[in-house]
């Protein structure tokens, strides 16, 4: 049996569109219109066997904060799916190294960026985990938070229909993206994402709506996006829980005002946070155990150079650092080899070399320390960075990481 692996046409999209639900087990037509809109047809392809679609991978063009706060661009690697009938015989694979070739041969992405179905399919192609999430569910009966006073000056307003307040939510967010390595640009579109995802109703919510936190001048410096589950007890007391979908804030007022809200809803015991950054400042604001929060992580990007020179240059450095790497990199080989990283908070180089290696580290771990959020100290711990120099990998470690933790702000 051979497969065809061809770009998709826009009248293929339904069909490619519908192989991808049945593959993820979807119930219900999953976004369907907003990914008709974001899907980037010059960057999908579709493995074909006898008029069928048996695999699917979409690329899309995203621009990302990495380190430094430049924003970087960044190839999405989404949509992947191979059908039941067809797995195991390499068409992943083959899709793999069309998509990496394609775009190292255009020249504009340095990183390739994706969210794994199961993460342990990806290291084999160069991904590491780069950024992890926090998810909570909070007794806000049990649970006390202090916000700041200034907490206090603004106000606080429910938008019941969050479309009509789209545009001030995204300025927002557009001025928080640069501040936190993994945020995503987003094009015209995906502003639109946190809305549908999950969907809306979905596991009996009501559909979300938008609090909008203002200061004094009525400037819109934060909001939140939540629905609510309502539910009694086995004793007829209201147990019901707000889902927090998303939530930005410029300040730490609108922050803490907006949280304050959250956990303040009448009738409402849990509420449900799910994907925010592992150092989110709630969590140094509630006054009990964080344990009655039942907090947990979990993977969220991974990240693999697509061309490891550019890649390292593009970000910035916390402490200086000059160190030779020695990188193993068996499905892209063009980044194979020793490379001088010299670089500090204000730029980096990157470039090949032929002076003796001071860490030797496969592609994998460079994709998971690159944002920061993994040390290459704890990669070396569990033997996947050796220090080939003495004292290169504190140094390094040291230089690679953030203040703040890597977020990826929605999946893709
Ligand atoms: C970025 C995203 O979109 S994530 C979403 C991924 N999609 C899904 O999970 C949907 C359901 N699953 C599928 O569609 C398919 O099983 C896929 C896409 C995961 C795999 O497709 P296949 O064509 O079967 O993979 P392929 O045969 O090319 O395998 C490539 C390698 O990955 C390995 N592999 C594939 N799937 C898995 C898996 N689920 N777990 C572990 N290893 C796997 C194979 O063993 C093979 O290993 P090798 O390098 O040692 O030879």
């Amino acid at each position: 049996m051979t497969t065809e692996l061809r770009p998709l046409r826009r009248s293929e999209w339904d069909l490619w569109y519908d192989g991808i639900l049945r593959a993820f087990g979807a119930a219900g037509d999953l976004d369907r219109e907003l990914y008709r809109e974001l899907t980037e047809i010059d960057r999908s392809v579709a493995a074909w066997d006898d008029g069928e679609i048996v695999g699917s991978s979409s690329l899309i063009s995203f621009r990302m904060t990495v380190p430094g706060g430049a924003a970087v661009p960044a190839a999405g690697l989404s949509m992947v799916h191979v059908a039941t009938t067809h797995r195991r015989r390499g068409i992943l694979r083959s899709m793999m190294r069309r998509q990496l070739d394609e775009t190292r041969a255009a020249g504009v992405e340095p990183l390739s960026v994706l969210t794994a179905s199961e993460p342990r399919i990806y290291g084999r192609f160069g991904y590491g985990m780069a950024t992890r999430e926090l998810d909570a569910d909070i007794d806000t009966h049990r649970v006390t938070l202090d916000v700041p006073p200034e907490s206090d000056r603004l106000r606080l307003r429910i938008v019941n229909d969050p479309e009509s307040v789209l545009d001030v939510c995204e300025a927002v967010y557009a001025r928080r993206v640069p501040q936190r390595a993994g945020m995503l640009e987003r094009r015209p579109g995906w502003e639109r994402r946190p809305l549908t995802h999950p969907q809306p109703g979905r596991e009996g919510t009501t559909a979300p709506a938008c609090l909008l936190a203002e200061d004094e001048k009525g400037e819109v410096r934060g909001y939140a996006r939540y629905a609510l589950k309502s539910a009694d007890d086995d004793h007829g007391t209201p147990d019901g829980q707000v889902v927090l979908r998303d939530l930005e804030a410029l300040d730490t007022a609108a922050y803490g005002a907006l949280w304050r809200c959250l956990f303040d809803m009448d009738l409402m015991r849990v509420l449900r946070v799910r994907g925010r950054p592992v150092d989110d400042a709630w969590l140094h604001m509630v006054g009990d155990s964080i344990g009655l929060c039942r907090p947990r992580w979990g993977d969220a990007l991974f990240a693999r150079p697509v061309e490891v020179g550019a890649a390292l240059a593009a970000r910035t450095y916390t402490v200086p650092v000059d160190v030779v790497l020695d990188v193993e990199d068996a499905f892209c080989p063009w980044n194979e080899g020793r490379w001088r990283l010299c670089g500090d908070s204000a730029g980096a180089t990157c470039e090949r070399t032929d002076d003796p290696a001071e860490l030797a580290l496969s592609v994998r771990e460079l994709g998971a320390a690159y944002l920061g959020g993994t040390s290459l100290r704890a990669l070396a711990s569990a033997g996947r960075v050796r220090e080939l120099r003495e004292g290169a990998l504190g140094a390094a470690s040291v230089a690679f990481a953030t203040d703040a933790a890597p977020w990826l702000p929605h999946g893709f």
